[in-house]
């Protein structure tokens, strides 16, 4: 398998019950529901994505020929020998066009714990540590279960009760950013409020500068 990432970067996951926690981030290049094209995205699959996910010219991007090529470039990020709070987010474009069992054991020999960000369409391989679910309006959803649920919210035709009963540990809104992030946001408080198995997400990152 050559893996196709856009970028690699070091910061703190912003988003749901990790917000806070150091983290390498690798993105991967390509999403099965957009093709990352400005012209494309009004009849996308999904039509709100804030990501650039196509080609590999991105910090720390590039093809790796094989897992351990690409976890050495992971490893590289991480500002310490020590193992004990490795955790590398993967994410993209869609991760799970592309992460593998391969990749999963590579990472692990290095110590680092797994997270993915995942639309939900694709199975994932066996052995991610923590699963983020974020459902798209117009996709099939594939897998039902894992670490923490994270709807963007609101999305047109999108009832977030069809999600509540499916066995993730954390249920999270968050709001759509774009030009109606703040009605967005205040749409999402109230739901939460209303519905309190749901917490809120906010991206966190975007309000501190970082990436
Ligand atoms: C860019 S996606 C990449 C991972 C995967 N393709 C997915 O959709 O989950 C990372 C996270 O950002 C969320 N996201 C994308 N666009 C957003 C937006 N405009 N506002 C809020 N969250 C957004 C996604 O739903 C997902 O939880
Ligand atoms: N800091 C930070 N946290 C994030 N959580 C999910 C992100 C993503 O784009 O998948 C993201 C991101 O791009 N940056
Ligand atoms: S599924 Fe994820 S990466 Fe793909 S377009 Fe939607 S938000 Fe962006
Ligand atoms: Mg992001």
């Amino acid at each position: 398998m050559i893996y196709s990432v856009k970028e690699i970067f070091y910061t703190l996951q912003g988003e749901g019950a990790n917000a806070g926690r150091p983290a390498v981030f690798c993105r991967f290049t390509g999403c099965n529901l957009w093709s990352g094209r400005e012209e494309d995205r009004a009849t996308a699959t999904c039509t709100f994505c804030d990501t650039d996910f196509v080609g590999t010219d991105g910090d720390g991007g590039g093809k790796f020929r094989t897992a351990v090529d690409l976890v050495n470039a992971i490893e590289a990020m991480w500002p310490s020998p020590k193992l004990d709070r490795r955790f590398v987010v993967l994410t993209g474009g869609e991760p799970l066009l592309q992460v593998d069992e391969a990749l999963v054991a590579a990472l692990h020999d290095r110590g680092f714990r797994i997270a993915m960000e995942t639309n939900g369409t694709i199975e994932p391989p066996k052995g991610i540590d923590w699963l983020c679910v974020s459902p798209k309006a117009d996709a099939k959803l594939a897998v039902r279960g894992g670490q923490e649920l994270k709807l963007v919210y609101p999305q047109p035709g999108v009832d977030p009760e069809a999600f509540a009963a499916m066995a993730f540990d954390n249920h999270y809104l968050q709001p759509m950013d774009g030009p109606d992030r703040l009605a967005n946001t205040a749409k999402a408080i109230d739901y939460c409020q209303q519905h309190p198995q749901w917490n809120l997400s906010v991206q966190t990152h975007k309000m501190i500068g970082i990436r």
